[in-house]
């Protein structure tokens, strides 16, 4: 069981599969028991063969080391509106008052035909991926075959967890199955150079301080670490030390918000110190973007009112960064508070990503 100071505890989800009652019911608390504390656990014992992760992760290397004007070929900025391709370096800044980010993107996504109604009616992140050219990458093929094998069971694996999920909140295991049909899921992947010598610690960032915006994410981390989490008790910033075929879970503010606050969408940052290129891929579960959230059953006591309204799933992750900027003022009130009780406060400030 999880407790402030401990980084992610390392579940194994395959007693989920095993038809082992007891074991399943131990796995169902102990993520009951992560979601209550930060929102974050990770995963080994899953489908996903690790084989496949480092075939991808082989991918993500190979990707970034295309030249600069090969990968702006597949601009996600300037090829397309649905959130696909290449995101150049120092785009981001997560965390006000830091330095511009330290890693580069590339956003893969379900493929989707300009035929699909969800292209059609322009629903969230929605459309065809974008792929390097062959003359850039000869076996872009493999690439493709690749990253969409990866993306498919990673995203059915994300509907495995959300299964856990009912269990912890006292639901049927199937309760999120309509949420699930039809859901949209972006997967990144991410290159963080090492940060120079000379680069100023306190305002260099991989990425910054902030929450994600889906309903759950599923991180994959190469051999170097860098992922922190915050925690909230003792104002330190835990390291997530990568584990081979292991998989990064936390819960998104979707999540959050659905579950009344019960659960807890958590604070984490990069910074990559190391001394070496460090490659890592999340993959944001959004949802099926028409799907309505509410406060969801046993997320209240008796005549307590819902704290939020209901919402598509695709208002949500929409309005994610709006919400976000609120928190971040929050946020940054309290710490402002706190840094007047206690001598030391981390200055982090709460800012979102889909
Ligand atoms: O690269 C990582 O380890 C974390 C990435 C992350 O937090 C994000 O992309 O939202
Ligand atoms: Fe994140």
């Amino acid at each position: 069981m999880p407790s402030a100071g401990d980084a992610p505890p390392i579940l194994d989800f395959s007693a989920f599969y095993s038809g082992d009652a007891a074991a399943k019911q131990k796995l169902v608390d102990d993520v009951r028991n992560c979601c209550l504390h930060n929102g974050f656990f990770q995963i080994t014992g899953h489908p996903v063969p690790l084989e496949l992760q480092q075939r991808i992760m082989d991918w993500n290397k190979k990707f970034f080391d295309l030249s600069l004007e090969q990968k702006m070929e597949v601009s996600k900025d300037t090829t397309n509106s649905w959130n696909r391709g290449y995101e150049l370096l120092k785009s981001q800044i997560l965390e006000e008052g830091t330095l511009p980010e330290l890693k580069e993107g590339f956003y893969i996504g379900a493929e989707i035909p300009k035929t699909h109604p969800y292209f059609v009616h322009k629903k969230l992140n929605s459309g065809p991926n974008m792929w390097p050219s062959a003359a850039a990458l000869p076996d872009v093929a493999g690439f493709r075959a690749t990253a969409m094998d990866y993306y498919h069971r990673v995203v059915d694996l994300a509907a495995d967890i959300l299964r856990v999920l009912a269990l912890t909140l006292d639901l049927p295991e199937r309760w999120f199955d309509d949420f699930v049909q039809g859901a949209v899921a972006t997967m990144r992947l991410l290159h963080y150079p090492s940060q120079p010598a000379d680069s100023p610690a306190k305002l260099t960032r991989g990425i910054g301080a902030h929450t994600d915006f889906g309903t759950i994410t599923l991180l994959l981390q190469d051999r170097v670490a860098g992922l922190q989490v915050y925690e909230h008790a003792t104002g330190e910033w835990l390291d997530v030390t990568p584990t081979p075929g292991a998989f990064v879970v936390n819960l998104g503010n979707l999540m959050m918000r659905w579950s009344n606050d019960r659960y807890v969408s958590n604070l984490h940052r990069v910074i990559n110190v190391s001394g070496e290129e460090r490659y890592s891929i999340p993959v944001f579960f959004s949802g099926n973007p028409d799907f309505v959230v509410e406060c969801l059953p046993n997320c209240r006591k008796e005549g307590e009112e819902a704290k939020y309204p209901p919402i598509t799933v695709e208002q949500a992750v929409l309005g994610g960064y709006a919400d976000s900027y609120g928190r971040a003022e929050k946020f940054k009130k309290d710490a402002a508070a706190k840094a007047a009780q206690a001598a030391e406060v981390p200055a982090a400030t709460e800012v979102t990503v889909a």
